[in-house]
């Protein structure tokens, strides 16, 4: 029996479907969507420029896309084995690691873009 896809928009339809799996199983990819949300409203009331834009969704797609492949391979891994083994160990923590290091980007990110802003709308300077 053949899994595979039939045509494009079975394609997208599965990987539409794996966005919804991950949102509904991974308590992290709710808080990083909770987050990019609450980022978007604060950068329309602060009126951001199209280069900060750029920036805080280079951060958003960063970050969701490392949760999404830490998942995966956290799928894979206990697909392969629910038994300890240093090498599931160390398969897992890298790809969390790769997770923690785009969610340090993000907060880079957003505190250089906002941290300015509402400093000027606070009339800080
Ligand atoms: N089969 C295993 N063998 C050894 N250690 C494991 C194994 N499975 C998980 N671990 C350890 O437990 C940690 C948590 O694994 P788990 O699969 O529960 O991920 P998680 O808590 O869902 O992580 P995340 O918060 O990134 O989604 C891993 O980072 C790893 O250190």
């Amino acid at each position: 029996m053949s899994f595979k896809t039939k045509d494009m928009r079975d394609s997208f339809r599965c990987a539409l479907s794996g966005l919804g799996d991950a949102w509904r199983s991974e308590r992290n990819m709710r808080i990083h969507t909770l987050a990019a949300c609450i980022a978007v409203v604060a950068g329309l009331w602060l009126g951001l420029e199209r280069l900060e834009w750029l920036f805080l969704f280079s951060a958003v797609f960063l970050v969701t896309t490392m949760e999404m492949l830490n998942t995966a391979l956290e799928r894979v891994v206990d697909l392969f084995t629910r038994d300890y083994h240093p090498l599931a160990r160390l398969a897992k923590n890298a790809a969390a690691g790769a997770a923690l290091l785009a969610a340090f980007y993000a907060l880079t990110v957003a505190l250089l873009i906002f941290v300015p802003k509402l400093m000027e709308r606070f009339n800080f300077f």
